[in-house]
């Protein structure tokens, strides 16, 4: 087996859990935040900085290794793993999304989708079969089934249609992946706003039985109140005893709202992206470390982090570094913001273990100036 979900607890105050994931390369406690790495590396951070602050996962992408340097090579290497110098556990996601997003020209076929990488305009062809080829070559832990996140608003004939076909291409993927002991393989629910879709997406995806699922096509640009909806309605229909993933959301209120509503994995690019652009997540809200009121702020980002950037640096001199385009400034920030989601999600597997995550929720909202 390559990964055994352990639940631990069920939180008395809401449908959130505390896991244990044990895969080939650790343990993951869950709930969790994976900082995403999709070039093979978590953009700015070294392995070692990236344990420090205990990330246990981390996510790197199929559609984008295929791309550059290519998986063969990187098969060569010895895996992903030794590639980028990483043995604690990897996901990969399938491509599904970006060739969706990002290669432009694309044509979706029920055979698989035709598109053109966004670096050269080259012409490329993945199908259910090329995605777990790929994912088996790059050696994740944890590969997910190629699928089409369908775009937001789309009409029911469409996110219908796009769900049926996302099943027939899991249920390939799934005949196609061959060492199920060492990775295994997730089932991705779509079925955009619509519940009874969803519910239809579930049970097939679920039908098809995996060892873990996800719900994808939420976080594409629908209301906030929106997406808690579905994911109110989806998770209950997902096993208890697997995993629960909820792909490409990451802001703190959205992170707490997904663990309330049962969600076990996160991933998001934003943390580091918007450090990477000079503006922190702290716990009393952002701080856009460029304004001009920070120009003589001796004192850290947050005063009640205790990140390598807290504990050595003020705002004074952060704001200096970005004034400069200095590297080091894209470095502390993205060294913060992610320690900072990281222990978030330690607090919140704490408030789970005590049952007082909704009053955890409460504090984080006023402190961080979210209204609930
Ligand atoms: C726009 C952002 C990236 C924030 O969210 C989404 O697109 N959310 C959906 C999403 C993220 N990553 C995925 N991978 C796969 N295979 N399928 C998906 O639906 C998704
Ligand atoms: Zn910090």
């Amino acid at each position: 087996m390559a990964i055994r979900y352990e639940l631990i607890k069920t939180c008395k105050q809401s449908g959130a859990r505390l896991g244990r994931l044990h895969t080939p390369h650790g343990v993951i406690e869950t709930p969790i935040f994976m900082p995403v790495g999709t070039q093979a590396t978590v953009k700015a951070m070294t392995p070692e900085e990236l344990k420090d602050m205990n990330a246990q996962i981390i996510l790197s992408n199929t559609y984008h290794l295929y791309l550059r340097p290519g998986h063969k090579l990187i098969e060569k290497a010895g895996g992903l793993h030794k590639f980028m110098n990483w043995d604690r556990p990897i996901l990969t996601d399938s491509g599904g999304f970006q060739v969706f997003s990002l290669g432009p020209l694309r044509k979706i076929r029920e055979e698989g989708v035709e598109f053109r990488s966004h670096l050269d305009g080259s012409k490329h062809f993945i199908s259910p079969e090329i995605a777990v080829e790929i994912q088996n070559s790059l050696g994740s832990d944890i590969m997910m089934a190629f699928d089409e996140c369908a775009p937001y608003p789309a009409d029911y004939d469409y996110v219908k249609n796009s769900l049926e076909r996302t099943t027939r291409w899991a249920k390939r993927c799934k005949d196609a992946h061959k060492n199920t002991d060492q990775q295994a393989l997730f089932g991705i629910i779509q079925g955009g706003m619509y519940k009874d879709l969803r519910k239809q997406s579930a049970e097939e995806i679920i039908g098809l039985d995996f060892p873990g699922y996800s719900v994808g096509g939420l976080s594409v640009g629908e209301p906030k109140d929106i997406m808690y909806d579905v994911l109110e309605y989806t998770t209950p229909l997902m096993p208890k005893d697997k995993p629960r993933y909820l792909m490409g959301v990451g802001s703190p209120d959205d992170l707490i709202e997904g663990v309330i509503r049962g969600i076990d994995m996160f991933d998001c690019v934003l943390p580091s992206r918007i450090g990477r652009n000079g503006t922190a997540m702290t716990s009393r809200g952002k701080v856009v470390i460029k304004n001009a009121s920070h120009t003589e702020s001796f004192e850290p980002l947050d005063t009640e982090c205790g990140c390598y950037t807290c504990k050595n640096y003020s705002k004074a001199y952060l704001r200096h570094l970005f004034k400069a385009n200095e590297i080091l400034g894209l470095r502390l920030l993205t060294n913060h913001n992610l320690h900072f989601l990281l222990n978030l999600m330690e607090e919140v597997r704490q408030a789970i273990r005590e049952d007082r995550l909704l009053d955890y929720r409460k504090d984080f909202f006023e402190k961080y100036g979210y209204n609930l």
